[in-house]
């Protein structure tokens, strides 16, 4: 682990998580991970180059038109010096045939939607950190993820694709086979990390995902519905390892606890929330969060079309605003000194949860000060929006109402 704070070990129920080796403060980083395999989230087909090929830095119009260079198969790169280095490590010549020749001559792959066009992107990333960095695919193997019936459709039309325009060479350390490429995307669904296009006027706060990435030490965070840290990606503005991502603590923490992640922004409801992690992740969460809105409805979301229903969840819905109102007031009052276990939800939102139209994204403070005072400008994770912590007073002390312990 290269994370000094944090302590990886198995947790009942929950396979691997990270643990705090020592008490946390708001803002702190406790992981910064570089990539172990980065793939393109645009379609392969008919794509124009918008990021960089191998840094996945937004091609400015000077940069593409001056500065930018291509491989031998049109590969678009920010720079020579990004090409060059490209070439030496993530763009090997089989890489770039592998992409060029499913890009060009793959009809099958015009008909599937563009999720499949990603993850034979994956694939082709993946085979080629077997041949680059055997000891990088081991690692890559070694995370969460084993195949299930209900992908074997799109495993098989993949891996038919992959050997058949471009076989991986046969130097890998594994023998290439369905099953190993069904585990691949297994460990993909389960790891990936987005790394977000930049936030524009055109996307009205709504950002999608320019490039994955499979980060082998941030992979071993678990979810939460109420995360107490977040992660942060710099792609365009990081002068070096610019697609590291940075896990900064929401707030204070004491030593022993888990650390989570949020899998997905934290507004969706109960109902949603259990069926992404179901489908998507194979568990069903009994978080802090989800113990108390179990009970808020039994029927919540079922079925979107039955009238009575939506009224019905209208009118929780209403109910449930009231009684995160109360909720918010009341567990404020009542929680100077107690455990994170009790963080009250409805406080989580107003804090926590950017309140830029569309955006869902979560505020952690910058990192604290030099002397080791908390910084009162929050971040946004998501449109990278700063703002002014109004419940950290002017000393960097955080008001009466902090739930840290
Ligand atoms: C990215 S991995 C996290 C690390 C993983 N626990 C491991 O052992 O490598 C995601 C998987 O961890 C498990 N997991 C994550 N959060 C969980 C939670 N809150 N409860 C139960 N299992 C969880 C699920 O199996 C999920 O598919």
């Amino acid at each position: 682990m290269s994370s000094g704070f944090l302590r990886r070990t198995e947790i009942e129920g929950r396979g691997r998580g990270l643990v705090t080796s020592q008490p946390l403060k708001a803002g702190e980083i406790v992981l910064r991970d570089s990539p172990i395999l980065l793939y393109s989230a645009l379609p392969l087909i008919n794509q124009s180059s918008v990021y960089c090929s191998n840094c996945f830095r937004t091609l400015s119009s000077s940069s593409s038109s001056s500065s930018s260079s291509s491989c031998s198969h049109h590969h678009v790169f920010c720079s020579q010096n990004c090409l060059s280095a490209a070439l030496a490590s993530s763009h090997s010549p089989w890489l770039c045939q592998a992409l060029s020749r499913l890009r060009d001559c793959a009809p099958l792959l015009l008909e599937q939607p563009v999720e499949q066009q990603v993850q034979a992107r994956f694939l082709v990333a993946a085979y080629h950190l077997a041949l680059y960095s055997p000891s990088q695919f081991q690692i890559l193997l070694s995370l969460e993820g084993a195949p299930d019936a209900t992908d074997t459709a799109t495993a098989q039309l993949l891996h038919s694709l992959i050997s058949s325009l471009c076989p991986p060479p046969s130097t890998l350390p594994v023998p290439f086979s369905l099953e190993l490429t069904a585990a691949l995307l297994a460990k993909d669904k389960l790891n990936a990390f987005g790394l977000m296009e930049p936030c524009s006027s055109h996307n009205s706060g709504q950002r999608s995902v320019r490039a994955y990435g499979i980060y082998p030490n941030a992979s071993f965070f678990n979810h939460d519905c109420l995360p107490n840290a977040c992660r942060f990606d710099y792609v365009d503005t990081a002068p070096d390892h610019n697609t590291d991502i940075v896990v900064r603590m929401i707030h204070d923490v004491p030593q022993g606890r888990e650390i989570c992640l949020s899998y997905f922004p934290v507004n969706e409801n109960y109902a949603s929330r259990q069926r992404r992690l179901m489908e998507d992740y194979g568990f069903t969460c009994h978080c802090d969060r989800c113990n108390v809105e179990a009970n808020w409805s039994d029927h919540e979301n079922d079925n979107d079309d039955d009238e009575d229903l939506v009224q019905e969840e209208e009118e929780e819905e209403e109910e449930e605003e009231e009684m995160m109102d109360e909720d918010n007031h009341d567990q404020m009052e009542s929680s100077k000194g107690q455990g994170d276990t009790d963080f009250p939800h409805a406080y989580f939102f107003i804090r926590y949860m950017c309140d830029r139209e569309n955006c869902w994204g979560t505020l952690a403070p910058l990192p604290p000060k030099d002397d080791g005072t908390a910084s009162n400008i929050m971040e946004c994770n998501v449109c990278g929006n700063l703002k002014d912590d109004q419940m950290t007073d002017a000393s960097g002390v955080e008001d009466e109402h902090s739930m840290d312990d």
